[in-house]
């Protein structure tokens, strides 16, 4: 071997830690073909041994402390054994990538959530009123026919609809939409006003027990919605109590009882077909007795006619004002935005036939009909409570008009 080779040898045995038996073998002349190879291959295991203990560079210390696939003690070498150091001077390796550590991606901000829940409704309006201004220099009447058009295409309801090309026409007089984006703005502003005009969040008195009836047809979300909002109030520390007054499909009084087990709410329920009114009857008492802070009443939304859907309304509230004189507290009905003018007619229904007072509307997220809820709120003049923008339970969200449509918008 040459002789700055040995000495290169020894320096690097010696930083190892190594030792004179790991020392390439001294001859007079050069090293045997097999014992090159000999050498080779401990410095690969060497290296080999070496590499596992590099630390992932680019893990960050919070992960590193997380909970990690647990490595099987098969790997991981003895802890007292001298721990050889990587210091050959090949190009270092990239440290292998950590691909079976999961990254904690930020979770995105309801914001962020609205407006992807949005994006077709944004789509429906924003994204074809765009196409409208695109290349327009000046704004008149007949930019604000083809927007009616738009607006009632998409939902906004045709009441509300002429009432914004109206107070556009106005703005217009005033010379105050000199281009699209003034168009634009003037837009926003009118239907948040819309929308701000009949806001009201739902505030749960400390009147104990506080009754929420939930009414809407089959289907929109009602039972989800009472899970979610049972979450909510549990969450707040409140006592709540679930009246399954639905009672003609078995499935939904276990629905409602999976929630409530899940949420840690009690539960009032009857066999299926029972009356609805003795469903309530039994959870106002329950309620009393129990100090329940929040009882919330699920209803059967089958009432065909308006007639039926009186009559049914009728009896559970006769027999609910027995027990608790001043109840319900609220009554929410429920919609589902996805059906659009369907809402909007089951909305004109429970108004006149069950006194609403407020308004859930679910499934926002995925839907294009989102300005129904423009139309429901102002035509109406029902404030709308909360959106559904997802089955779980962080989404359903108490309804703030600024920041939906700053979301639409977007
Ligand atoms: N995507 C989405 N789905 C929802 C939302 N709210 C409810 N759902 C789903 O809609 C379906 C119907 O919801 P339910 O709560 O059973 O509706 P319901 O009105 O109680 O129906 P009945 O019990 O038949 O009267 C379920 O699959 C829910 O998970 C929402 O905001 N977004």
């Amino acid at each position: 071997m040459a002789e700055e080779n040995k000495g290169f040898f020894k320096g690097l045995f010696k930083k190892l830690g190594i030792g004179g038996a790991e020392e390439p073998a001294e001859t007079a002349g050069e090293q045997s073909v097999e014992e090159q190879e000999q050498q080779e291959r401990r410095e690969e295991k060497q290296q080999e041994a070496a590499a596992p203990l590099q630390p992932p560079v680019s893990a960050p210390p919070a992960q590193a402390q997380s909970a990690q696939p647990v490595v099987t003690p098969a790997s991981v070498p003895e802890p007292s054994a001298p721990a050889p150091r990587q210091v050959w001077t090949e190009p270092a390796a990239p440290a292998p990538a950590p691909v079976s550590e999961p990254v904690e991606q930020a979770k995105p901000s309801f914001f962020d959530r609205l407006k992807r829940s949005l994006s077709k409704t944004h789509e429906t309006i924003i994204g074809r009123v765009d196409t409208l201004l695109l290349g327009k220099k000046q704004i008149d009447t007949d930019t604000l026919e083809e927007l009616e058009e738009i607006l009632i295409t998409a939902d906004l309801g045709v009441k509300t609809t002429v009432d914004l090309i109206r107070t556009l026409e106005q703005r217009l007089k005033r010379d105050e939409l000199q281009d699209g984006a003034a168009l634009k703005r003037a837009l926003k502003e009118e239907i948040q006003l819309r929308l701000l005009e009949h806001h009201a969040p739902l505030v749960v008195t400390d009147k104990k027990p506080f009754v929420i009836m939930v009414i809407g047809v089959n289907g929109v979300g009602k039972t989800t919605t009472i899970g979610k909002l049972a979450a909510r109030y549990a969450g707040e520390g409140k006592k709540v109590l679930l009246a399954a007054a639905d009672t003609f499909r078995a499935a939904a009084a276990e629905q409602l009882e999976t929630w409530a087990k899940r949420v840690g709410a009690d539960i009032v329920r009857h066999k299926e077909g029972a009356d609805p009114s003795a469903v309530v009857f039994d959870a106002c008492k329950a309620a009393i007795a129990r100090g329940t802070d929040v009882l919330i009443i699920d209803t059967a939304g089958r009432m065909h006619t308006k007639v039926n859907l009186m009559e049914e309304m009728k009896k559970i509230r006769r027999v609910l004002t027995r027990e608790i004189p001043d109840g319900p507290h609220e009554t929410l009905l429920v919609l589902d935005a996805a059906t659009g003018q369907n809402a909007l007619s089951q909305a004109k229904l429970f108004k006149e036939a069950a006194d609403v007072t407020g308004v859930v509307l679910t499934k926002l997220d995925g839907s294009a009909k989102g300005g129904i809820v423009v139309a429901v709120c102002h035509e109406y003049a029902l404030p709308v409570r909360f959106i559904g923008v997802g089955e779980s339970v962080e989404d359903l969200r108490a309804f703030d008009p600024v920041q939906f449509v700053d979301a639409l918008f977007q």
